[in-house]
């Protein structure tokens, strides 16, 4: 259970995001996000990034694994952004 309340997999926050981009619900951060644009996204990935080096260097797992779900976030909404499905990045696992 994270700060977001409810537990969720990859896969299932992706599906969420991606009804948001579509729908466009009153008050969705991840729509705001989306409407600022490729190179805001860029740089949140990258703030989110240092924030898993850090926390991996000197913070507890439980914040690791916070800043790990906040970087994967921004992750998918770039993916959501570019037009990318999980598929376009699973396939180069
Ligand atoms: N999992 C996330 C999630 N992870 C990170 N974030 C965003 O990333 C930010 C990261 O927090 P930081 O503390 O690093 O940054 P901050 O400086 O406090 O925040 P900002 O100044 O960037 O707003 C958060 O404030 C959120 O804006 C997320 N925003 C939304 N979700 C989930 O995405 C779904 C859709 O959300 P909405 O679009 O808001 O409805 C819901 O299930 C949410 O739980």
């Amino acid at each position: 259970m994270g700060q977001w309340g409810t537990v969720k997999t990859f896969d299932e926050l992706f599906a969420e995001l991606t009804d948001k981009a579509a729908t466009r619900p009153e008050g969705s951060g991840t729509v705001a996000a989306l409407d600022k644009g490729v190179h805001t996204l860029g740089k949140k990935i990258i703030e989110e990034a240092g924030e898993v080096w850090l926390a991996a260097e000197h913070e507890s797992s439980e914040a690791l694994g916070e800043e790990i779900s906040q970087l994967l976030y921004w992750l998918q909404v770039m993916m959501i952004k570019r037009g990318l499905t999980t598929d376009d990045v699973y396939k180069h696992l």
